[in-house]
């Protein structure tokens, strides 16, 4: 008995990799509560953070939360960047300025794109083979800017780069849970395409509460529960803590992916095949991880009348912010 779970034990020991994690952008509103919940997963083995301002501060309170895994702060050099990025499995960029009252997401472009399109290139030279999570707005721009760095540096692999939407089912399945008097826990709501206002699109009719896809009140707080964050915020930026639970929750999902879990999904915002003949490259929904990042990209599967008028909807924005994050890289290659 004793035996059996000893060999249990360094069974399950073995089956772990070793992880360093990286987070860019780790000083941040984000960035902090993210590198907190990062510092508490037994998984992560080594957390490298990174900013232009305050990293090895926040490295140094983090270290001394009483987990195995050591915390490393780097300066704001290139190549402080570079130490920080080499050897991780997993990079979070969470780099970026939020949204104020009265911004879309696509109000940060101008600022974002050229943050993002910097850090991609460092994650190319340093960490080519990095899982990478892209959680700087706005999403739908934002990984299409890092798959065409990664096209240009001869390394992409539409397999480990992941636009973070977590958060969206995460609002999803707690929205319906307070309509509904449940347990969020049991609400798993889909939600699909991209990370902006109607490019949101929850599918509530594949939940066990079909009736709620005709809930327009609904439908529209998941697609701009974003605005509401932002609002009672008063101009200091957006979502933190719920966005550090979802990043956490995606890191976790892909690390017990890379440690041989199976069945292990997230939704998330990849390069896949669902739209691809509508000129859209990238889309939301659900996927299976794996070892390699991507498993399977999983259908959106049967839709309702009211869906079907929110996926259209969503796909001519999403074309257009797509198109955008690629003409950027295009014009703008940097240096
Ligand atoms: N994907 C999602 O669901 C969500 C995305 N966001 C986005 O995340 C981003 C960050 O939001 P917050 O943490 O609230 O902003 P913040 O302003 O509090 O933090 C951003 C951090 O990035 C750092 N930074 C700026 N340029 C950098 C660079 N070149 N290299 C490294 N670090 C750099 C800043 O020094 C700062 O510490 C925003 O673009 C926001 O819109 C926010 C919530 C949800
Ligand atoms: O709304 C924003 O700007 C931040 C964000 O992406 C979210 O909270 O979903």
């Amino acid at each position: 008995m004793l035996a059996s779970s000893i060999q249990r034990r360094a069974f399950s020991a073995s089956a772990r990799n070793l992880s360093k994690v990286a987070v860019l952008g780790a000083a941040g509103g984000i960035g902090q509560p993210l590198s907190l919940l990062l510092k508490m997963n037994t998984r992560v083995t080594d957390l490298a953070l990174y900013d232009i301002r305050l990293a090895p501060g926040v490295a140094a309170d983090v270290s001394h939360i009483n987990t195995k895994s050591t915390v490393k702060g780097y300066e704001p050099t290139p190549s402080g960047l570079a130490s920080c990025l080499k050897g991780s499995d997993i990079v979070l960029i969470p780099a970026g300025v939020p949204r104020k009252p009265g911004m879309t997401r696509d109000d940060l472009f101008n600022t974002n794109a050229s943050i993002v399109r910097d850090l991609a290139k460092a994650v190319a030279e340093s960490a080519p083979k990095a899982k990478v999570l892209v959680i700087a707005n706005p999403v739908n721009s934002t990984v299409p800017i890092c798959a065409e760095v990664f096209k240009a540096k001869g390394v992409y692999n539409p397999k480990t780069l992941f636009g973070v939407t977590t958060l969206d089912v995460v609002r999803a399945s707690r929205f319906v849970s307070e309509i509904k008097g449940t347990d969020p826990k049991d609400e798993e709501i889909t939600v699909v395409g991209g990370h902006s206002g109607v490019t949101i699109v929850p599918l509530f009719s594949q939940s066990k509460h079909p009736d709620l896809s005709a809930n327009a009140d609904l439908v529209k707080r998941v697609q701009f529960g974003g605005d509401e964050v932002v609002q009672a915020k008063d101009g200091a930026g957006s979502a933190t803590l719920s966005m550090a639970m979802a990043g956490a929750r995606m890191a976790d999902s892909l690390l017990r992916a890379a440690d041989g879990e199976k069945g292990v999904t997230e939704p998330t915002f990849v390069d896949s095949p669902l739209y691809k003949d509508q000129g859209i490259d990238f889309f939301s929904s659900l996927v299976e991880l794996g070892p390699n990042g991507v498993e399977k990209i999983l259908p959106i599967g049967k839709v309702d009348a009211n869906e079907e008028k929110l996926v259209a909807a969503c796909l001519g924005d999403l074309k257009k912010n797509i198109e955008k994050g690629v003409a950027f890289v295009a014009q703008n290659p940097g240096n």
